[in-house]
């Protein structure tokens, strides 16, 4: 990916040049951290060897039964899903199969997703680190039960990727189902250049060694200073504009394809950041359309926001037809390209003049490579980030209260937490 900081130095809140040279030290500090955790392999800083580690080919054999699939219905949730909704929102072509994702748990949806799959010719992929989470069980029995009363045998149709051990694993080896191991030591927010991620994308078809070598890449331009290395510059700059008030990101892509990639970012830097009272919270967004939405929040609202601007360089165009309609003869002849990028520079330049601090990110074109390197980057950002912050990045306590409420609502154990939600203050209006 290719940075300009420029727009957010001198902002209100901004950064000036000489505070990231100040600044860079510790980035330099924290480099070395980083490294020393790759190289022992921590828990986390793992994520950040997949480029040298990731079996591409284990990969490629664990899903070459399914080569006849017209859809891939992934059934995961969180890291498990979104990894992958990434790339197959971004590299979906015509004649690859449908990617189908059930991350969540609306009945309404899911009945109407089902009865909409050609379950005979649907590949469900089962995808959960820890093999507990109670939404991707939940559905994948559902599932299972359509698979069989539509007399489909989803033991053929069914591939699962989860932890060495767990529920998952102990169904996989019980039916001999194909499965995929979740790498030790990367968090699932982290996993998309890993098996959880690369899955779907290789029944797609998509060129998975492309994807690693754009990581590939990403990884070999890591150094100890972030006026070198792109993704530690986001990640500095994000965190000292946090430090000065920006405690909200808009992720703004200006690529339909890219609208998932903002979802895949908000878990990462929610779920990485948002510890100890800190954190910078993310808010989706997608340019040109939220310019005619949040836009006029960006500049006018509170104080406390930057805005993320990113964009391919490389795209296929399409050209706005010549018109002598009054008022429109500006469009005629341009192309909705130039439009959209015009868009992009007005709105980074509307920020600047409201005094918004906004980052650009541009990368090549919406491709294997370039998506390799943009995904890596944002996470050894988001690791940078985290270093400078001290928090625990690849830690997530907070989550665990409400799943235990759930399950203990839901007779699945003496939970306390279930016993809290009974006690809750209740004032309807209606
Ligand atoms: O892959 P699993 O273990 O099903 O977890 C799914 C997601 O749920 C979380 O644990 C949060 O509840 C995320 O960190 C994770 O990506």
């Amino acid at each position: 990916m290719h940075v300009d900081l420029g727009s957010s130095l001198d902002a209100t809140p901004g950064v000036s040049r000489a505070s990231l040279e100040r600044l860079d030290e510790q980035v330099a500090a924290a480099h070395e951290r980083i490294a020393a955790g790759r190289d022992a392999h921590e828990h986390g800083y793992e994520a950040l060897n997949l480029p040298s580690t990731v079996d591409l080919d284990a990969i490629r054999t664990a899903v070459a039964p399914f080569d006849d699939a017209e859809a891939v219905l992934t059934v995961g949730i969180g890291g498990s899903a979104l990894g992958a909704a990434t790339f197959a929102d971004a590299l979906a072509g015509p004649d690859d199969p449908d990617a189908y994702f059930l991350d969540n748990v609306d009945p309404e949806h899911v009945s109407r997703l089902l009865d909409s799959l050609p379950l005979d010719r649907t590949v469900l992929n089962v995808v959960s680190r820890s093999g507990t989470t109670a939404e991707t069980l939940a559905n994948f029995l559902v599932v299972r039960e359509s698979m069989a009363d539509a007399g489909v045998d989803w033991t053929d149709r069914t591939f699962v990727t989860t932890g060495e051990s767990g529920n998952l694993r102990s169904l996989a080896e019980k039916h001999d189902l194909p499965s995929l191991s979740v790498p030790d030591g990367v968090p699932g927010r982290f996993s998309a250049l890993s098996t959880v991620g690369l899955a779907v994308a290789a029944i797609q078809g998509h060129d998975l060694d492309a994807i690693r070598a754009g990581s590939a890449d990403a990884a070999g331009g890591l150094s100890g200073s972030l006026f070198e290395t792109p993704a530690y510059a986001y990640g500095a700059t994000t965190y000292a504009l946090a430090g000065r008030g920006a405690v909200t990101n808009a992720m703004m892509p200006y690529a339909e394809r890219l609208e998932t990639f903002a979802e895949w970012f908000a878990q990462l830097w929610a779920e990485s950041l948002g510890k100890d009272g800190l954190g910078q919270t993310p808010a989706r967004a997608l340019g040109a359309t939220d310019q005619h939405s949040q836009l006029q929040l960006y500049r006018a609202g509170p104080r406390d926001k930057l805005v993320t601007l990113v964009r391919p360089r490389d795209y296929s165009d399409r050209a706005i037809p010549e018109t002598d309609l009054d008022g429109l003869s500006y469009l005629g002849g341009s192309s909705l390209g130039d439009l959209l990028d015009a868009e992009f520079e007005a709105t980074e330049a509307s920020l600047v003049e409201s005094g918004v601090p906004a980052i650009r990110v541009e990368i090549d074109a919406v491709d294997e490579r370039s998506l390799g390197s943009l995904l890596y980057e944002m996470e050894a950002a988001c690791v940078l980030y985290g270093e400078l912050a001290a928090v625990s990045t690849f830690t997530q306590p907070a989550v665990e209260w409400g799943k235990n409420a759930a399950r203990g609502l839901l007779g699945g154990g003496d939970f306390e937490e279930a016993e809290a939600v009974d006690q809750r203050t209740s004032l309807v209006v209606e």
